[in-house]
């Protein structure tokens, strides 16, 4: 699902949203009467290209256009969706919705990026008062799945049908906050911890650094995987909740916390603060500082796809509905054409895949080439279903060439074309050619041998594989031999 989404409001939350439309596939058109708001957002834009297209397994869709309008009512001329992220200030988010609406559809939905103030505060005077909800990303919007959608009785149900489902289409993960409240779910949290922090530096108890060590080397960690009840819940030992909370909950009347006051910001204390932060990171600017947490995101994110488990298991249903998107055939039959060599990977590099050099390390062309093989083998029936049918069998590689002939960086979008040298028997010969745009990368000859599971030792395929591969032979037996196929490393001169 793609269409027009305006961006009003293009600072830190404004730019996250315009990279994760525009690499999504959206057009976005953005208003920001800052002068300098081309440039900022163009800076976020090559961050998130950097890391977020290389989360997904599966291609994403090509990126959308990006243009900037002079003022509010051209930019949201034709949006279907309009998403809301000036100041946070209530009257000129109430002057910002005067000048959206005057101008928009009445089917568009305006999202507003608010931390703290409630749909109905927003909704109040408003022209269509229906037409508005709580959108609340979270930084970097291009990379976290969280969204806070939080709505009033004034949003009509299909309404809210079509934002969760369009939220979800961008790879989102909307929370429905069924019952509004300021500052909604999570930053109530947010503001909990927050306040505790400025009371230990305040107090001369800990600094600005000591208490980030104490989230990232223990809680914090916990959190990005199980939150705070499952956690909680795995504390409590075999007995589970309700032992941890005989255990731990008569600590809460204890002074363990000075949550509910709130601490002055006096001047000192903002110095304190400034001076430690400027000390604990200073050496970093925050470009750089988002490019370390945009790297050290997608490899957590990446991990816990692994697991299939919290915020990668959203990243896997995407990809799920990428692929069903169809940029890639399931069978040789859905294919147009097998006269050619035949598509097998379309995705973009992942920041994890990169090393000290910069560029895709030399173990991911493998992986990369053996994704290909692996969507092949689908393609002519050697599929999961086949490999675990114990009639079945699978291919063993047994011999790999890969050569490496252009440089390519994380977040390039690369794409695997299959060529059949030799489908017979138990025999498959395969040369891969990987390629960004015009250029070619890299090729991964590869030589297998079907084998049965059961003995372990080859033997012929199924019928319908060997006849797929025959299919192939024939389609594919005018091409030229590959340039590369069948060399080894010559001796240097
Ligand atoms: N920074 C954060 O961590 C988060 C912020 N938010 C929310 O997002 C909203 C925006 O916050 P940030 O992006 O952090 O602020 P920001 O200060 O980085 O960006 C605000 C942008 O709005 C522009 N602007 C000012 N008046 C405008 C107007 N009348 N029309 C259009 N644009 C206008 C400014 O030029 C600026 O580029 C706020 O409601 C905030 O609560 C939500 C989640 C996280
Ligand atoms: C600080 N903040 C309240 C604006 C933070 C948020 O709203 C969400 C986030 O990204 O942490």
């Amino acid at each position: 699902m793609t269409g027009s989404a305006a961006i009003i409001g293009g600072g830190v939350i404004g730019g996250g949203w315009a990279a994760r439309f525009l690499l999504n596939g959206w057009d976005v058109r953005v208003f920001d009467p800052d002068p300098e708001a081309e440039r900022k957002i163009g800076e976020v834009l090559d961050n998130a290209r950097r890391a977020l297209p290389g989360l997904s397994d599966a291609p994403l869709p090509g990126e959308g256009r990006l243009s900037f309008h002079d003022d509010v009512a051209d930019a949201v001329a034709g949006a279907d969706w309009i998403q809301e992220s000036v100041p946070e200030r209530l009257e000129v988010k109430h002057a910002t919705f005067a000048a959206i609406q005057a101008a928009c559809g009445e089917a568009a939905i305006i999202g507003s990026s608010t931390s703290g103030f409630k749909p109905s505060d927003l909704q109040q005077g408003a022209a269509r008062p229906g037409q508005i909800v709580v959108t609340h990303p979270f930084n970097p919007v291009y990379l976290l799945p969280l969204i806070e959608l939080v709505t009033t009785d004034a949003n009509r149900p299909e309404m809210i049908e079509t934002a969760r489902t369009t939220l979800k289409a961008l790879g989102l993960f909307p929370l429905h906050v069924r019952k509004e409240i300021d500052a909604h779910i999570a930053d109530r949290f947010l503001e909990a911890v927050w306040r505790e922090a400025l009371w230990l530096v305040r107090d001369g108890i800990a600094t600005t650094e000591e208490i980030d060590e104490a989230i990232r080397m223990g809680f914090g960690l916990r959190w990005a995987q199980m939150g705070l009840f499952e956690t909680y819940r795995v504390a409590g030992g075999e007995a589970g909740m309700r032992h941890f909370m005989a255990q731990f909950g008569p600590c809460l009347s204890s002074p363990w916390t000075r949550l509910m006051d709130v601490p002055e910001f006096t001047d000192e204390l903002v110095d304190l603060i400034t001076e430690q932060s400027d000390a604990q990171s200073g050496a970093h600017s925050i470009r750089d500082l988002e490019r370390i947490r945009d790297t050290n995101l997608v490899g957590m994110m990446r991990a816990l796809k692994q697991q299939d488990w919290g915020a990668g298991a959203v990243l896997n249903a995407h990809d799920a509905t990428l692929r069903t998107g169809g940029a890639l055939a399931a069978r040789i039959d859905d294919l147009e054409r097998i006269d050619r060599p035949i598509p097998t990977l379309a995705r973009a590099v992942p920041l994890d895949w990169t090393d000290y050099n910069g560029h895709m390390t030399e173990s991911r062309y493998l992986e990369a080439f053996a994704c290909a093989t692996d969507r092949f083998m689908e393609l002519i029936g050697c599929d999961s279903a086949y490999i675990s049918d114990p009639e079945g069998g699978s291919y063993f590689t047994a011999e790999t060439h890969i050569r490496h002939l252009s440089e390519v960086h994380a977040g390039t979008r690369i794409r695997i074309e299959t060529q059949l040298l030799l489908g017979q028997g138990r025999k498959l010969h395969l040369f891969h050619r990987m390629s960004a745009g015009d250029t070619l990368l890299a090729t991964g000859e590869h030589f297998l041998l079907h084998v049965s599971l059961a003995t372990r030792r080859p033997a012929p395929p199924s019928a319908a594989i060997a006849a797929a591969l025959a299919r192939l032979t024939e389609a594919q037996a005018d091409l030229p031999w590959p340039e590369g196929a069948g060399a080894a490393i010559r001796r240097p001169a």
